[in-house]
Order: C-alpha cells, then structure tokens, then sequence
C-alpha cells in the first residue's frame, strides 16, 4: 500500500506564474459553526486561506460575524439563513460542509440547500456533523458533484458506515464508501493516529506522518479546511487531497518536535512558508 511521500506533495504544489490573479485559485465556500461551535468553521477557514485558496466565504450562523472578521478579514461571510446562499452554493469551487455545523433543524435545512443547488462540477468536502447527518439519513448526501470527499475520524466513520472500529478494515471501507457515493467519484480520508486515505477506484494510501500532540479539538477542522484550499487551487482530485493529508501532518510534526501540544491554528500559520519551500525545492 502506498505511502504519501514528499514527492507527492512536490508534484502537487508547484510555484506560481506572475500573470495570475486570485480567480486562479479557485473560490471556497465553508458552511458550519452553530452558536456552540463557531470556533471550527473559523479554523477550517483560516486553513483554506492559508492553504492557498483565492477567496474564501464563510456561511455560518450570525453569531459568529464578528470573530470571524476579527480574526480572519480575509474572509467574506454570509448568514447561513440568507437566502442568497443558494445561489453561491452553485458559484464556488469547492464548497467543504460540517465543521462546527452542528445537528440542528437549520444544519439539516444547510445540506438540503447544498444538495439542490450544486452544478456536477465542484468538489464538496463533507466532516463531522455533515457525516453525522448523512448518517441519519442518507438522502442528505450529496449526489451532483465532480468529487467527494468524505473526512471522517474513526467514530464519526463508525456511525457512517456502520462499521464498528475494530472492523474498519480496507476492504470494508471501500466497500462502505462505494455504497455511500454510487456513481460519483469518492475520496475517504479515514482520519486517526494513521490516516488513510481510500477513492473509488479501490487506490488506499497511508500517511507516514503525524503525533499525539494534534489529538487537540480543531486539528481535523483544520485539515478539512487546507483539503479545500488544495483542491480549489491545485483542482479537485485525490492528489490535492493526498498531499493536504501530508503537510497537514508534516506542519504537526515539526510543531511537535519542541511542543508538546500541537494546536491547529500553528498548523493553519506554518503552511505558507512549508508551501514555498515545497513549490521552490528549498
Ligand atoms: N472549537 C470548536 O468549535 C470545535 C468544534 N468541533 C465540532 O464539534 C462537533 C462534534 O465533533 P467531535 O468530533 O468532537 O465529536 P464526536 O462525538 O463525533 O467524536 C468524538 C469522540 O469520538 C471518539 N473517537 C474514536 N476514534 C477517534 C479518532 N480517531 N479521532 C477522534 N475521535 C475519535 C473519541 O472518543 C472522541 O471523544 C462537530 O461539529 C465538530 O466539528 C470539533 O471540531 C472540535 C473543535
Ligand atoms: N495521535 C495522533 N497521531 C497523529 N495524528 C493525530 C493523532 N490524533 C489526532 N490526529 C489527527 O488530528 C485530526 C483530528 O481530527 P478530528 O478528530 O476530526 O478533530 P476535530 O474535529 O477536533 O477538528 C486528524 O487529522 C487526525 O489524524
Ligand atoms: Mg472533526
């Protein structure tokens, strides 16, 4: 089984062209944080921008407007009640669901709206609650979009799948995410101290990286967040997804060596000198 290497990341993260713009980079739509958990879509959206996307947008509940801007000016918000999300829903790139989303009527009401209003030509990254969600009831799965990819931990993949943890092995996995994204094209980055990452072509690849100081609340927002960020702007394939899974770790491990806790936001902060280093072979 194959390991995620360097030379993955190498290949995916290349530098960029001077005539460019942020159009180029492609658009991400982050939609969660209830009242109780704004601070996950807020990480997730710090990793999008981090990771490179050329504009970022944040639905999520009212509340949460203005640490959002205080933290993050970067980003552009919208009332995940205003109605207008609809239609941006169909005018992004990649649009990553769940983060702090919770499992509320209006979190429901969110991937009904997602549902209906994708194109067949974006990537949706659904986690945590968006899985817990779908697991209730599985016609809130998304089925019109080019890729999805779906970031489970262990139990949220237990409730999903309905494969108990002991029982997560791969040919059961990929079985389980086939049935779950019939005739569309699926990513499963089946997150624990060793991550794994499954398509529906049947390809399984580990991650070599990662430690227990990134056992911290926000460490898998984050990695959602940089999953979008690489897909908006290195296109939506398993690829950008692999080498997301890579230097997420990588960040947490060199983070780690003198820290004994590892939190996701220093992730989200190194990214961008990693990916210069990466993109100019430093
Ligand atoms: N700052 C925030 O606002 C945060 C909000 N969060 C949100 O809180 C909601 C609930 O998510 P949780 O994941 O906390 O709750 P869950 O109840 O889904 O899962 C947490 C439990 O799963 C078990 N587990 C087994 N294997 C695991 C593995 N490999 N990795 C992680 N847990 C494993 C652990 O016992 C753990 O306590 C989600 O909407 C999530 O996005 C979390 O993302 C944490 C940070
Ligand atoms: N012991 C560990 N070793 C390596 N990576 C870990 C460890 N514990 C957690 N992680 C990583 O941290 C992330 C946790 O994701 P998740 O449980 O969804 O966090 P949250 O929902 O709090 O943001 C995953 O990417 C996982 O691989
Ligand atoms: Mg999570």
């Amino acid at each position: 089984m194959p390991e995620i290497s360097p030379e993955l990341l190498s290949s995916v993260i290349h530098p960029r062209q001077s005539d460019t713009h942020k159009g180029d980079y492609g658009r991400v739509l982050l939609i969660g944080g209830s009242d109780q958990y704004g601070g996950a879509i807020i990480m997730a959206a710090e990793a999008a921008i981090n990771s490179g996307s050329g504009l970022v947008c944040v639905a999520t509940h009212s509340i949460n407007l203005g640490a959002l801007h205080a933290r993050l000016p970067e980003a552009m918000f919208i009332d995940w009640r205003d109605r207008n999300l609809g239609a941006m829903i169909g005018q992004v790139d990649v649009i990553v669901c769940g983060p702090g989303l919770g499992q509320s009527d209006q979190a429901i009401k969110l991937l009904q709206l997602l549902k209906v209003n994708l194109t067949g030509e974006q990537t949706v990254i659904l986690d945590a609650s968006a899985l817990d969600l779908i697991a209730k009831n599985k016609e809130l799965m998304p089925t019109r979009s080019k890729l999805i990819i779906m970031t489970p931990h262990q139990m949220e993949w237990q409730r999903l799948s309905q494969l108990r943890i002991p029982f997560q092995t791969d040919s059961a996995n990929l079985a389980a995410l086939r049935a779950l994204v019939p005739g569309s094209k699926g990513v499963l980055v089946l997150k624990s101290n060793h991550t794994k990452v499954f398509d529906t072509d049947g390809n399984i690849y580990t991650n070599p990286l990662g430690n227990p100081g990134m056992a911290t609340g926000g460490t898998g927002d984050t990695l959602a967040g940089i999953i979008g960020g690489f897909c908006a702007q290195f296109g939506g394939k398993v690829n950008s997804v692999l080498a997301a899974v890579y230097i997420h770790s990588w960040a947490g491990d060199l983070i780690g060596q003198d820290h004994y806790v590892v939190r996701p936001t220093q992730i989200s902060a190194l990214l961008p000198r990693l990916m210069k280093k990466v993109a100019e072979k430093l």
